[in-house]
């Protein structure tokens, strides 16, 4: 058997397609979304990764917004950075690329963004509200994930999940996702500190590989026909190495390959997460203009244009 290869580059191209025209249609209404960028020191892989965000932006017609601090960048200076892009009407989103050099609080960075601008979906608040169920931008790769996955019509309904790794972006939130109503999936979370890995990924219909430890996933681990989704990026001499063992497409019904698997949907998900806060914001936008609108013509005072209106008889107080 050979899998079916989850195409994360053409379904993240027809995503910035459809995302294209809702852009355009934004800019008719005067509201053009803008994506920030934080870029902190000088890793090679975020660097890289930044450029592709600006690169993705240009062609779907959203402005974009870079700021670069040096490595040795103090806290108040990323907070400095933060407070400016809250600030900033042109920046509709943004993102502050993680992990940061070591020293700072990412933390207490991601607390200080105002969370309608949070296009990670990684703001306390956003995470909390994941967690209660009510709407929010979410976290880009897990997005990614449901997408790819609901395009390919891979079965989860019911379908048994086990998701590798337990950071923050991914392994995390995205049992939050695959168990909600809409996917209703059962999710087993696993990290290095599980006992008979092998065992629960054997178990599983769909395995997500996010623990960065390049080749964990051997074709003997997995049950046959199952989908598997490469998430890990391990940067080497050689190349980048996922968390996938090559071998596994023999056995798997499924794969999403790195590269050209989850990492372009992660991508494709921050633009939509983006678009999606824009036209939030327009909406919240016309409707308080509506709003001010009716409040000035009932609370308008008395006046040549605006007569006041003549009681109705059985109120005016009239005995005649
Ligand atoms: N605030 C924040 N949000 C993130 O979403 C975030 C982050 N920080 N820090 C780092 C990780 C990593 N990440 C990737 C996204 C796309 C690719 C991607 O496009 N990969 C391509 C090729 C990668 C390459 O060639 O370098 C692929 O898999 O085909 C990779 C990695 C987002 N992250």
């Amino acid at each position: 058997m050979t899998a079916t290869t989850l195409d994360g580059r053409r379904t993240a191209a027809a995503i910035r397609a459809e995302l294209t025209e809702r852009v355009a249609a934004l800019a008719e209404r005067g509201a053009a979304p803008g994506l920030g960028t934080v870029l902190v020191g000088d890793d090679p892989g975020s660097r890289a990764y930044v450029a592709g965000k600006h690169r993705d932006c240009a062609q779907v017609g959203i402005a974009s917004i870079r700021r670069e601090l040096p490595a040795d960048a103090t806290q108040a200076e990323v907070e400095a950075v933060v407070d400016e892009l809250n600030a900033d009407p042109a920046c509709t989103g943004y993102i502050v690329q993680l992990p940061l050099p070591r020293g700072l609080d990412a933390n207490a960075v991601l607390e200080r963004m105002d969370p309608a601008k949070d296009a990670d979906g990684l703001h306390p608040a956003n995470l909390g509200r994941l967690v209660l169920g009510v709407e929010s931008p979410l976290p880009c790769t897990p997005r990614g994930i449901v997408e790819l996955l609901r395009r390919y019509d891979v079965p989860l309904a019911g379908a048994r999940v086990c998701v590798i790794g337990r950071g923050v972006t991914v392994g995390r939130p995205i049992g939050l996702l695959l168990t909600r109503r809409s996917e209703n999936a059962t999710v087993t979370l696993c990290h290095t500190g599980t006992k008979g890995l092998s065992w629960h990924v054997r178990e599983a219909d769909v395995v997500v590989a996010a623990a960065g430890s390049p080749g964990l996933i051997t074709p003997q681990m997995v049950r046959p026909g199952a989908a598997v989704l490469d998430v890990g990026i391990t940067r080497t001499e050689g190349g980048l190495l996922g968390d996938v063992h090559p071998d596994v497409a023999e056995v798997a019904g499924w794969l999403a390959p790195m590269p050209g698997g989850v990492g372009p949907m992660t991508r494709a998900m921050l633009l939509a997460n983006v678009v999606e806060a824009a036209e939030a914001a327009e909406a919240a936008e016309s409707a308080g203009a509506a709003e001010a609108a009716r409040t000035r013509a009932t609370e308008a005072p008395p006046g040549p244009d605006h007569p006041a209106p003549t009681p109705p008889a059985h109120l005016s107080g009239d005995p005649r």
